[in-house]
């Protein structure tokens, strides 16, 4: 429980996918503070070389310090302070407690993919910062020799060390990358679901209608079958907007396409293109049956009651212009015969189904 709370520190009040980052930064913090914290008491405890345990210490105490920063509610400079107590300790690993010849200093190859994973896309300065502080850190380190190590390691183990951290660099470069490849991921699905979906019904948009709607026609003509296309108004909407207000358009709108969906079939596709104007395109269905479809939905449009808080509930009616796909190429084209269908049933008095006929 506590380490939920921990992780979770200055976390409030941000964005989902700062939120993620927070707590990524708070658990890579803790991570780092118990190995740092286990290295002091195995210096202490087992190689009986209090000096080296001590600095430690202070590091450990430092990678903590962290979540002192986040619990203030300064994001930004937790994570800019983990990494500079994190450079500097790896300074003091490779220049004080041994030498380069460990690869310690390999691990300032963590610093820039780290800095690109736990800062916001747009904090490029702190992330190229660090980057370059790293970039600098590893030369200094490639290039001076610690001639009075506080630890000496013969070559076997030095050469054991550096294995390691080159092991430990790879791992962390296929966990960023996959946290990366995640986030693309799970966009690209975000962005694909807004540009097709319309936002007030949640149902397919016109580009959506578009898109699926020919693949579904030329689907029907290559094996021969029917398809047919019901489009539908809603009569005097705009005296509807104008008595109870857009609020209330907007519920008839989500409440009314909720009943035509419930009438549609799983394969039928049921879009919203353009203000009050739906259509639903039906694979293999004849005009006849979906002539039917449609008085059905008419029907339930004009008995369906909407709610409204402190005046007289309503009901609302629709027009509807039905057409199939027999010799027609082209949805656009099927489109256009549906809505000339339903322009009759709006002279025709409204609140009827009317058929295109060539
Ligand atoms: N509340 C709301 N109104 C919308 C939306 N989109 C379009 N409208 C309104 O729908 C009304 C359509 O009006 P018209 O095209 O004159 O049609 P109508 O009043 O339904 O009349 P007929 O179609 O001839 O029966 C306009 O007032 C638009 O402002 C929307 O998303 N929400």
């Amino acid at each position: 429980m506590q380490i939920k709370k921990l992780i979770n520190l200055g976390a409030e009040g941000h964005s989902f996918a700062a939120v993620s980052r927070i707590k990524l930064t708070n658990i890579i913090a803790l991570i780092t503070t118990v190995i740092s914290g286990l290295y002091s008491l195995n210096y202490w405890l087992l190689l009986d070389n209090s000096g080296v345990a001590s600095i430690n210490l202070g590091f450990t105490v430092a990678y903590f310090a962290t979540l002192a920063f986040m619990h203030r509610g300064h994001v930004s400079g937790a994570k800019t302070w983990f990494f500079s107590v994190l450079m500097v300790h790896l300074l003091v690993c490779t220049n004080v407690y041994v030498t380069n010849q460990s690869g310690f200093h390999l691990y300032y190859f963590l610093v820039p993919t780290g800095a690109f994973l736990l800062f916001e896309l747009h904090q490029r300065r702190e992330m190229l910062a660090l980057s370059a502080a790293s970039v600098g850190l590893f030369l200094y380190c490639e290039n001076t020799l610690n001639l009075n190590p506080l630890i000496e390691l013969d070559a076997a183990t030095n050469h054991l060390l550096y294995q390691s951290v080159v092991l430990v660099n790879m791992i962390e470069v296929v966990f960023v990358l996959t946290i990366f490849a995640r986030q693309i991921e799970a966009n690209e699905k975000q962005l694909t679901l807004q540009a097709s979906t319309d936002s007030l019904t949640g149902l397919a948009n016109r580009h959506c209608f578009f898109a699926e709607g020919n693949e579904m026609l030329e689907h029907a003509n290559k094996l021969h079958q029917t398809m047919s296309l019901v489009l539908l108004d809603f009569d005097y909407f705009k005296s509807i907007n104008d008595r109870y207000g857009h609020v209330v358009g907007d519920l008839c709108l989500v409440e009314i396409s909720k009943e035509i969906n419930a009438i549609c079939r799983e394969q039928d596709l049921f879009a919203r293109i353009g203000g009050e104007e739906f259509v639903i395109a039906m694979p293999k269905t004849n005009l006849e049956q979906a002539q039917q479809v449609a008085e059905r939905m008419r029907e339930r449009v004009s008995k369906h009651i909407i709610p409204i808080v402190g005046e007289a509930n309503f009901t609302c009616t629709a027009s509807f212009g039905v057409a199939s796909s027999s010799d027609v190429k082209s949805l656009k084209t099927l489109l256009q015969q549906a809505d000339k269908a339903l322009y009759m049933a709006k002279e025709q008095g409204r609140n009827c189904v009317q058929l295109y006929s060539a």
